[in-house]
């Protein structure tokens, strides 16, 4: 039996994770060809890797099918409902990072915080007949940040992709994205309200809680986590 390790196999964490292995004596690299999504592990006995899209990892970690998983800490919180019940969070790896912000457009001199952002909501419905729209694919992030933070007068509108373009074309009123520059922020006339970061993401190692422990894995993982420098708190 070996342990599984989930690692992202394009996109924007790819070159680093495998940098971030490299760094600690866990060699990681994809075939040669490029169009392959295979790769190999060397520095450990027993780890197999497993390519896959950052945000496909938090659902094999999930479902047990990876033991270990590498994907931004944005990405475990969206896509799972109670993410500490199946994931363990295990290092912050100190790379990938972006703020999620909900972010208004900045000629609205009156809303700088939520509680300006409530305020200008109900207002908005009261003269449109209809709820203020935010455009966002953090569907769950938002909804819950909103409701802990007390707006409750929004319809959020789903965006997968060019999310700041949105109020430009006219589908949404604000936006919540993720933002790491926040070039395209100011370029599309849109500013963060003071009080509207809601999560701040890094490339961060996870661990599941359902994938099978028993018959070697456990003992793969202890020798590697003392490779990479884990020690673990509250482990199950
Ligand atoms: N500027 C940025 N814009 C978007 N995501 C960023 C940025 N910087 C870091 N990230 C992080 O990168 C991760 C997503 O990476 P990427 O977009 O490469 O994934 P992906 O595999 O294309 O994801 P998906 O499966 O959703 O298409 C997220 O965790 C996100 O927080
Ligand atoms: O703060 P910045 O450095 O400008 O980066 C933020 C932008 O990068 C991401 O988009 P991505 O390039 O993934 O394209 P997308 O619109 O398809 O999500 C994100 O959704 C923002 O639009």
């Amino acid at each position: 039996m070996t342990l599984k390790l989930g690692v992202p196999s394009k996109g924007r964490l790819m070159e680093k994770t495998f940098d971030w292995f490299g760094a600690r004596g866990l060699d990681i690299r994809r075939t040669e060809n490029e169009r392959e999504y295979a790769g190999r592990v060397e520095g450990a006995d027993g780890v197999e890797l497993v390519l896959l899209s950052a945000g496909e990892i938090p659902r094999e970690l999930e479902a047990g099918r990876i033991h270990l998983g590498v994907t931004g800490s944005d990405m475990v919180r969206e896509r799972l409902a109670s993410w500490q019940d199946s994931v363990q969070e295990l290092t912050r790896m100190g790379f990938g990072h972006a703020d999620l912000v909900l972010a208004v457009p900045a000629f609205w001199a009156d809303v700088d915080t939520l509680d300006d952002l409530d305020a200008a909501a109900a207002a908005f419905r009261a003269k449109h007949g209809f709820r203020l729209r935010i455009a966002t694919k953090y569907h769950r992030l938002v909804r819950e940040f909103l409701r802990e933070t007390g707006v409750a007068d929004y319809r959020l509108v789903d965006s997968q992709g060019a999310t700041e373009g949105t109020v430009r074309n006219g589908t949404a009123e604000a936006i919540a994205d993720i933002t790491s520059t926040g070039e395209t922020l100011r370029a599309n006339h849109l500013r963060i309200l003071s009080d509207g970061v809601m999560h701040r993401s890094q490339a961060t190692l996870f661990k599941s809680r359902r994938a099978d422990w028993d018959g070697g894995a456990r003992e793969v993982w202890r020798g590697l986590g003392n490779l990479l420098g884990i020690s673990e708190r509250g482990d199950r």
